[in-house]
């Protein structure tokens, strides 16, 4: 953990009255010069005071609890943190009743629910940054938030494991955004606002953001050495035109509040691609059968679903002289392989009192997008009635990435 519990224990005074006001505390090498503060008087060491983040008062809290009571060796119960609001919530729940995994909760106030299909699991409602939170401190064993979140909050800690990483919605990326005029106006790349003549010791670039953990690591790393930093809850496009902020870091995903507040995304500034990710609690996996069963169980069920939600199944009539001639024709067409190749049965019909496989039954996968020009394909080799229906689940053999994840686990 990079921050010391003794950085993180400070009196109230010393803390901020406006988080946006507040520079953020950054590593050692960074050059912050304290002149450039928006409180004159506030020097070096009380500058980390005021910077200090809720979130890192929190890792303070998770370090505590490091030896709390309900780490499942002494709880029994399995524990699956599930976003309680915001846009992850509805997401995430519509994803498990696509799995067949209904969460019963009794009302919308209650934070604790089941899911009849998994026994031995209890599902809290949790803010997603306290989902990480308390898979770090051992109180939840699964949890899914977005990848944004587990990177922040998550700190780089090996506790956690991305069990399924592409969970396919809560799509966004952290990026850094700057004004579209000004002095920017001729700024394409982070490489040319670092090198802006502009940021100096006594007058640093002044970023906004939410991600204190990941903010000024990025920027460190992409040489930006006079620096500063303040944070908010929200709204953050809102800091340039404020004079609070000379840019942003950000979640984006459309790009339309950018756009709105006059502020662009630039080349190089994006720190990561985040979507709906699975994590659990290493310890928890390790330690415990029944959370690898029930993770298997509920992993197994994301991915038939998300790998059949893509796809249809088609299935067209074709006329041959045998199964391996008509599978010669389908397997020549670039879009008609399906997933491991074609199923192609004969369908036998009566010509005078003899019974033979006049043509074939073929059936197989087809790309939701490439489901037209398959249609095409079929009709060039002699494809009839062809039928097209919703594929719910792709159950594999094995689950690729249960096995990946054992790999990981060292089992
Ligand atoms: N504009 C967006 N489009 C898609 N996904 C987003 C967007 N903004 C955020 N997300 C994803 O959704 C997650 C939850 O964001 P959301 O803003 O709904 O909740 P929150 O940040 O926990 O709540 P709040 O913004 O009220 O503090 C983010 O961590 C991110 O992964
Ligand atoms: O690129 P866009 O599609 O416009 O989305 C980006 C916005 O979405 C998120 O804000 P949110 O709606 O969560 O509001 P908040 O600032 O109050 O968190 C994010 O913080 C951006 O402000
Ligand atoms: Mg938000």
């Amino acid at each position: 953990m990079e921050m010391s519990l003794s950085r993180l224990h400070l009196p109230n005074s010393q803390q901020c009255s406006s988080p946006l006001s507040s520079s953020l505390s950054l590593p050692p090498c960074f050059h912050v010069p304290c002149s450039q503060r928006r409180r004159p008087h506030t020097t070096w060491s009380s500058s980390i005071a005021c910077c200090l983040p809720q979130r890192q008062e929190s890792v303070a809290v998770i370090e505590k609890n490091e030896t709390s009571t309900s780490v499942l060796s002494e709880r029994k119960v399995i524990r699956f943190g599930l976003p309680s609001k915001g846009r992850m919530a509805a997401d995430t729940l519509d994803l498990l009743k696509d799995c067949q995994l209904l969460v019963k909760q009794v009302n919308p106030r209650q934070y604790v629910a089941e899911i009849p299909q998994l026994s031995n699991l209890e599902v809290w409602f949790q803010r997603p940054k306290d989902i990480v939170r308390k898979l770090l401190s051992g109180d939840l064993d699964l949890g899914i938030v977005g990848f944004d979140t587990f990177s922040e909050y998550g700190l780089g800690n090996e506790d956690l494991i991305i069990v399924h990483d592409a969970l396919g919605y809560g799509d966004c990326r952290l990026s850094l955004a700057i004004p579209n005029h000004g002095i920017f106006e001729s700024i394409n790349s982070l490489r040319e606002l670092s090198q802006m003549p502009q940021w100096t010791a006594s007058k640093p670039l002044r970023v906004a953001t939410g991600f204190t953990h990941l903010g000024p690591k990025f920027m460190k790393d992409n040489g930006f050495m006079n620096v500063t930093f303040s944070t908010a809850d929200g709204a953050l496009e809102a800091a340039p035109a404020m004079g609070i902020a000379d840019a942003i870091l950000d979640l984006v995903s459309s790009g339309t509040t950018l756009k709105e507040n006059n502020l662009r995304e630039i080349e190089g500034g994006v720190l990561l691609e985040s979507q709906a990710v699975l994590v659990a609690r290493r310890k928890s996996l390790v330690e415990q059968k029944d959370v690898r069963c029930r993770t298997k169980e509920i992993l197994e069920r994301f991915e038939a679903h998300l790998r059949a939600v893509d796809q249809f199944t088609v299935t067209a009539h074709i006329r041959g002289s045998s199964a391996e001639e008509v599978a010669g024709r389908v397997c020549s067409q670039p879009s008609l392989s399906g997933l491991e190749g074609p199923t192609i049965n004969p369908v036998f019909c009566k010509h005078n009192g003899k019974v033979t496989p006049d043509y074939y039954a073929i059936v197989i996968c087809v790309p939701k997008k490439a489901l037209y020009k398959s249609v095409q394909q079929l009709r060039e080799i002699g494809g009839s009635g062809v039928l097209v229906s919703p594929l719910t689940y792709i159950f594999e053999e094995v689950t690729p990435r249960w096995k990946e994840l054992l790999l990981k686990l060292g089992l």
